[in-house]
């Protein structure tokens, strides 16, 4: 355990060791942080600018709860991914702060995943710069010290239900309409292994292989069935069923859950942390290849022109996806070896 906290401290986890350094005894208002210089702890007030990601202190429990609010579906945009950084970096910092909740603002939607038009017709340093966001909120939501629960509030695919995952214990709304899934393959695009990683620690690897290669996208009753979320409620009362289940997490010592969650997460996290550049290198290879462009192009029209729910690609559209294209596909290669 020494050596774990040796690596948190020197930055391996930046999230987790911010908040071992101040949960650990530090009562003044300087921390560590993941590059080990100090911080000044800020106070309250996380509203951001655009009102894209909506915060609610509560002061009295130290939970926040934290809305995506960008309608129409709450796609994960370059703006959105960078603001949510922010807010969360500072939930983080707060050592008020103990819980969140994620959930949506947006009426029957959690979140539609990556927003379709970053990754399309754009020049290579978009892609890296979109992709590092990517990579940036998945370490700090799923190497969080918070406990963290989502009460997802409408459909949640693809990177919607990635942000999910992160959490510590979901709750879903019980309608027949919502789906969640990593539904990527249905794109023509594969999941990177630090997606697959979450998904396996979640469901375990019978699941995983069904639902990432078919690219399954579940109702409440099935994603249940599948410990894909831990329970599902009514409509009305998904918030305060999260806010009753983060009072059980909150029982517990916040270090000793801490410790607990790194362990547990610590080499998950560790995959990704310790081959960023390549992982982004892999990301714009791929994603920049005409035949993935014109993959993704097809699947966006179809959602703006018919606005139709989730379908693979046409047949026509599958063919310019071989898969000699994945076999030679760094991608691909990345999933064989984790
Ligand atoms: C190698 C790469 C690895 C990448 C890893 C992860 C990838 C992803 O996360 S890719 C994103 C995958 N997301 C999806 O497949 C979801 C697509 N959207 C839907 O299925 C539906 O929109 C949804 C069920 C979320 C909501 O349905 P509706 O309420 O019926 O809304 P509409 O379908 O009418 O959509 C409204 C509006 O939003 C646009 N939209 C939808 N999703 C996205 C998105 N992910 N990015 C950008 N824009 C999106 C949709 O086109 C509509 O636009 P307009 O027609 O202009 O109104």
């Amino acid at each position: 355990m020494a050596a774990v906290l040796r690596k948190l401290i020197q930055g391996r986890l930046p999230a987790l060791a911010g908040v071992l350094c101040r949960r650990s005894g530090n009562e003044g208002h300087l921390f560590l942080n993941s590059s080990g210089s100090t911080l000044m702890q800020p106070r309250c007030g996380y509203s951001s600018p655009t009102e894209s990601v909506i915060v609610e202190m509560d002061k009295a429990t130290g939970v926040a709860l934290l809305k995506l609010n960008i309608p129409p579906v709450n796609s994960l945009s370059l703006p959105l991914l960078t603001e949510l950084a922010i807010v969360l970096d500072k939930l983080e910092m707060d050592k008020h702060c103990r819980g969140l909740i994620l959930t949506s603002a947006v009426p029957n939607i959690f979140s539609a995943g990556l927003n379709l038009f970053d990754m399309m017709d754009k020049p290579n340093e978009h892609y890296s710069e979109f992709w590092r966001a990517v990579q940036e909120i998945w370490i700090k939501l799923y190497g969080s010290s918070l406990a963290n629960i989502a009460a997802i509030n409408g459909s949640s695919p693809a990177g919607g239900c990635l942000l999910a995952l992160c959490s510590d214990y979901r709750i879903m709304a019980n309608n027949p309409h919502f789906t969640i899934g990593l539904n990527e393959t249905r794109l023509g695009i594969v999941a990177p292994f630090w997606f697959k990683d979450t998904l396996l620690n979640t469901v375990g690897k019978r699941t995983t292989e069904i639902s990432l290669n078919l690219g399954a996208l579940y109702s409440p009753t099935e994603a249940l069935s599948l410990h894909l979320v831990d329970r599902l409620v009514p409509e009305t009362q998904l918030l305060s069923a999260a806010t009753e289940e983060m009072g059980r997490w909150l029982q517990v010592p916040d270090h000793a859950r801490q410790i607990t969650k790194s362990m547990i997460r610590k080499s998950t996290l560790e995959g990704l942390l310790n081959q960023r550049e390549a992982d982004i290198k892999n990301f714009v290879e791929f994603i920049s290849r005409d035949s993935i462009q014109k993959s993704l192009q097809f699947y966006a029209q179809s959602l703006q022109k018919q606005k139709q729910h989730i379908h693979p690609p046409s047949s026509s559209c599958r063919q310019q996806i071989s898969s000699v294209t994945f076999a030679r596909s760094p991608w691909y290669s990345l999933i064989q070896r984790s």
